[in-house]
């Protein structure tokens, strides 16, 4: 009999530096329930078959808090056009990247070089953040600039120090508005998943977080003699309500189990993996699990992944869902909006 030994890490959470334990065991293929892979075609489909929907996502958002969604909606040609302007945008110089420097920028969107973020890693983003004026769904954008105290100039910065780049905004903006879509309406399937009724977080999704990354983990060349360093993203959990993540065919995603062992979150074609936040855990009292994960680019070539992380409009106050609280289950937490639990946390990694 062959038995498990473990060792303690420490994450960064919403709640800071936290320690956990996890196995040394090699990282193993998820079963089937572990981290499944959904059918996402039901969620234009009636109400009976949008519950059926629900009770999956609930499933794997009470075990391993991932899932695969497949049948999602978004072209594979969108995917593909974003992947390659990602791509043509790190392959620039530097001198030219840090045009649109993170640091520089008034709305916490741009470029990270490597090493300039707080999680271990090795790795480069282009992050952009929600702008009412690309939401299809706002109606008045300008005034909605002026409530947030920002001006058009703020959110132009990303797309004018990339203005050289054919299409590199209109693709990239477009990938970012199916995504906004398809969260708006997965929010939905949660909010049923959770007991509630599926408009339950309709008002606090008008003007979300939704903020999207370009994501290069170059290669490590002489991966022996590169094993002792960090190579992708040290362990974490992401902090808003969930992120919906695409990843090339590299692989290197791992994610804890919920008995401490790394599973190989490996890419599955036609499908984006969706993975439970800290804030949407928060709100379930628990039920949901934001999971901790990590990557490691042990290879020679280049891998690239696309995150786009969703939260909830950035001042609502949120309570714990009344449907995951009762007499034996009181609520855990005070009531706290989605911007003060990301204070200090966000950092476009
Ligand atoms: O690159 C990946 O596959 C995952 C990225 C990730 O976990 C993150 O950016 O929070
Ligand atoms: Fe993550």
């Amino acid at each position: 009999m062959t038995t498990q030994t473990y060792t303690q890490i420490e994450l960064l959470s919403a709640n800071g530096t936290v320690s956990r334990r996890v196995s040394t065991a090699p990282p193993r293929l998820p079963t089937d329930d572990e981290i499944p892979v959904i059918d996402l075609a039901p969620i234009d489909g009636t109400l009976d078959k949008r519950k059926a929907l629900a009770s999956r996502v609930k499933a794997a958002s009470e075990y391993t808090g991932f899932f695969y969604i497949r049948n999602h909606g978004i072209p594979e040609e969108l995917i593909q056009n974003s992947l390659s302007q990602a791509k043509t945008f790190f392959n620039q110089p530097l001198s030219q990247k840090i045009k649109i420097d993170f640091s520089a920028s008034k709305v916490s969107a741009g470029y990270h070089g490597v090493g300039s973020t707080q999680v271990n890693h090795l790795k480069e983003t282009f992050s952009m953040r929600y702008d009412p004026r690309i939401d299809p769904t706002c109606t008045d954008p300008k005034s909605a600039l002026e409530q947030e105290g920002k001006s058009r100039d703020d959110g132009d910065y990303i797309w004018k120090g990339t203005s050289h780049l054919p299409k590199f905004q209109e693709v990239t903006v477009s990938f970012w508005q199916s995504r906004l879509a398809l969260a708006r309406k997965l929010v939905r399937i949660f909010a049923l998943a959770l007991g509630e009724r599926e408009d339950y977080f309709d008002g606090v999704t008008s003007h979300p977080g939704a903020d999207a990354l370009y994501i290069h983990y170059p290669g490590v060349p002489d991966v022996a003699a590169g094993s002792n360093i960090d190579v992708g993203i040290g362990s974490h959990t992401d902090i808003q309500c969930f992120t919906l993540l695409w990843q090339d065919d590299s692989g290197g995603l791992q994610v804890l189990s919920a008995q401490d062992e790394w599973l190989d979150a490996r890419p599955i074609g036609g499908t984006l993996i969706v993975n439970i936040g800290d804030f949407l855990q928060r709100l379930s009292n628990n039920k949901f699990k934001s999971t901790v994960h990590r990557v490691y680019n042990r290879q020679p070539d280049s891998r690239y992944s696309m995150p786009f992380f969703f939260g909830f409009n950035p001042e609502a106050v949120c309570k714990v869902v009344p449907s995951c609280v009762d007499d034996e289950h009181p609520p855990l937490y005070e009531p706290i909006s989605c911007g003060e639990g990301a204070i200090g946390t966000f950092s476009g990694s």
